[in-house]
C-alpha cells in the first residue's frame, strides 16, 4: 500500500501564529475569536471532515525581543502574542470530534513534570487517548525571566534536563500504577488498591518527587511523545525519547538529511526506526485556478509584516536582524551556534539552498518566502506536496494556514479530494488511540522498544 500522509493542522491558542501582519486580511477573524470557545469547536469540526490526523498546538512562554531588543514588533502585530493556554480548548474541540487528536506543546525548562504529568493524564482521558505531548526546551529570553531566571539556560543543557524531565514523566505515567488497582470491590470497601499504586522517589540533579501519580492510568499512559527540535543535541533527545518528529528545513533534500540522522541515531538506542513518525512544514496557498492562487499570494505578500517576521526569527534563533550596518550587508550570512534554536538560523545559513548575503537573507523575509510555499492549482500544489513527501522522506505535515479558517478550506475542498485519489491520504480513519492510529505496535501503550516502557511495573499490555 501506498505510504500515506499524515496532516496536523498546526495551531496555536494565540492572536496570530505564523502569518505574519495577516490579521490585516478581510477574510481573517481568527484575532479576534482564537479566545472563544465556538472558534476552536468550528476548527475541529472542519478538520475532522477534512480527515486531519490532529491539531498541533504550537506555545511559547513569553515575548520575542531579540529584534531591536525590543517587544514592541511583537507586540504590535500579534506576534504569537496575546497567547492563551491551549490545553483548555482541547476537551471542547474533542467532545465534537471522534478521532481527531491534540499535540500540546510544553516546555520541560518552565513548568515542573509533576503538575505535567496530571495535566496529560487528565487530558488523555478526556479526550479517550488521543493526546501528544510536544516536548520543547523554549527559546525565548523573556520566558526565562517571567519564570525567575535572569538568563536562559544554556541550550544543550536545557536538553540534560529534558532527559531527566523524561525519565520523571514515565515512571509517574508507567510505574506508579499497577494496571487492576482500581477495584471498586463494594464487599471489601476498597476502591483502589494501595497494593498496587507507587511513590517513584525520584531523586535526581534536577528533580525530586516523592509520587503516587495523582491520576489514573489514562488509555495511552504515556501521550504519544512528540519533540521539536532540530539541532544536533535535539535530534539525539528525539531519537532516544520521540515517537513524532517535527524537524525544520528549508528544502526536502535537508528534511531528508535530518529525518535520515534522526532514524539512524534511533536504531543505535535499540529502537526501531519505524516507531518515529517524522513531520515538517508545509503552507498552501491553492485557488481553483494557478492565476486565482497567484492573486492571493500577491495580496497576502502586500499585508505581510516584514518587523513580525524579522520578531520571530530573532527570537527563535537569536540573530538581532536589525544590526546590520550598510557596509555589512553584502557579507555572506553565516550560521552562528546561540542558546535560542537551531532551526531557523539554519534554514537561512547551512540548510539554505545557496549562500546567501546578509542582504539577500533579509530579503527573504521582507515578503512571503516563495521557497517555502506552494502556490498553484489543485493540482500542481498536490504535486509539490507528493514531490516534498517523497524526497523528504517525512510521514507527514504540519500544515500552516495564512488565512484561518479560508486556508483550511481551500485546502480540504481542493487538495485532499487529489491526495486521496492518489492514495496518499486517507478516505477514512483507523480505529483507536492515537498511538494505535499512529503506529501498529498492538496496543495503545508505548511499545517495548522505547524507553519509557521500561519502568512499567505489573502492566498486562501485548506489545509488537
Ligand atoms: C519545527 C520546530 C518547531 C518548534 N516549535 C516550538 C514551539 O512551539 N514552542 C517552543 O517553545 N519551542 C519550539 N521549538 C523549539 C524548541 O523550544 C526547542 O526545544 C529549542 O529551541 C531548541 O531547539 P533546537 O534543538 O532546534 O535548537 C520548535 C523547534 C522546531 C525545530
Amino acid at each position: 500500500m501506498t505510504k500515506q500522509i499524515i496532516l496536523n493542522a498546526f495551531e496555536m491558542t494565540s492572536a496570530m501564529h505564523n502569518s505574519h501582519g495577516l490579521w490585516k486580511h478581510a477574510d481573517t477573524k481568527r484575532h479576534r475569536q482564537y479566545k472563544d470557545l465556538e472558534y476552536w469547536i468550528e476548527l475541529a469540526k472542519l478538520l475532522e471532515k477534512g480527515k486531519f490526523d490532529a491539531v498541533f498546538f504550537a506555545d511559547v512562554l513569553g515575548v520575542y525581543d531579540t529584534y531591536k531588543k525590543s517587544k514592541e514588533p511583537s507586540i504590535r502585530d500579534g506576534l504569537q502574542f496575546p497567547v492563551n493556554d491551549g490545553a483548555f480548548v482541547i476537551p471542547a474541540m474533542a467532545s465534537v470530534t471522534k478521532h481527531l487528536s491534540f499535540a500540546l506543546t510544553v516546555s520541560t525548562t518552565y513548568e515542573p513534570p509533576f503538575g505535567n504529568a496530571r495535566r496529560f493524564s487528565t487530558l488523555d482521558h478526556l479526550t479517550k487517548g488521543r493526546i501528544a505531548w510536544n516536548v520543547v526546551t523554549s527559546y525565548l529570553p523573556n520566558a526565562a525571566r517571567n519564570f525567575g531566571l535572569k538568563d536562559m539556560i544554556k541550550h544543550d543543557k536545557r536538553y540534560d534536563i529534558a532527559d531527566e524531565y523524561l525519565a520523571v514523566s514515565y515512571k509517574l505515567w508507567e510505574a506508579s500504577w499497577e494496571d487492576g488497582a482500581v477495584v471498586e470491590d463494594r464487599g471489601k470497601g476498597v476502591l483502589i488498591d494501595s497494593s498496587k499504586v507507587h511513590e517513584i522517589n525520584h531523586s535526581g540533579e534536577y528533580f525530586d518527587v516523592e509520587g503516587p501519580h495523582l491520576s489514573e492510568p489514562s488509555l495511552q499512559r504515556t501521550p504519544v511523545i512528540y519533540q521539536a527540535g532540530t539541532s544536533p543535541r535535539g535530534r539525539a533527545f528525539a531519537a532516544k525519547h520521540a515517537e513524532c518528529v517535527f524537524v525544520g528545513g528549508p528544502t526536502p533534500e535537508r528534511v531528508r538529511h535530518y529525518t535520515e540522522d534522526i532514524r539512524k541515531q534511533a536504531t543505535s538506542y535499540g529502537r526501531n526506526p519505524d516507531h518515529i513518525k517524522i513531520f515538517t512544514f508545509l503552507t498552501v496557498i491553492v485557488g481553483k485556478t494557478k492565476e486565482e492562487a497567484e492573486e492571493k499570494f500577491a495580496e497576502l505578500n502586500r499585508l505581510w509584516s516584514a518587523d513580525a517576521a524579522k520578531a520571530q526569527f530573532g527570537g527563535a534563533s537569536g540573530y538581532n536582524l536589525d544590526e546590520y550596518t550598510e557596509e555589512e550587508l553584502n557579507n555572506p550570512f553565516e550560521f552562528k551556534k546561540t542558546e535560542h534554536g537551531h532551526y531557523k538560523a539554519a534554514a537561512l545559513t547551512k540548510d539554505a539552498s545557496k549562500k546567501l548575503s546578509v542582504k539577500e537573507a533579509l530579503d527573504r523575509l521582507e515578503g512571503l518566502d516563495r521557497e517555502n510555499i506552494i502556490v498553484g492549482n489543485p493540482k500542481e500544489v498536490a504535486d509539490r506536496i507528493q514531490y516534498q513527501f517523497e524526497v523528504s522522506g517525512v510521514d507527514g505535515f504540519n500544515l500552516n494556514h495564512l488565512v484561518t479558517p479560508a486556508s483550511l478550506v481551500d485546502f480540504i475542498e481542493l487538495v485532499v479530494p487529489i491526495l486521496q485519489d492518489r492514495g496518499l491520504y486517507k478516505t477514512g480513519y483507523k480505529e483507536g488511540s492515537l498511538r494505535e492510529k499512529l503506529f501498529d505496535h498492538g496496543s495503545s501503550v508505548l511499545p517495548i522498544d522505547h524507553p519509557g516502557s521500561k519502568y512499567r511495573k505489573g502492566i498486562q499490555t501485548v506489545n509488537r
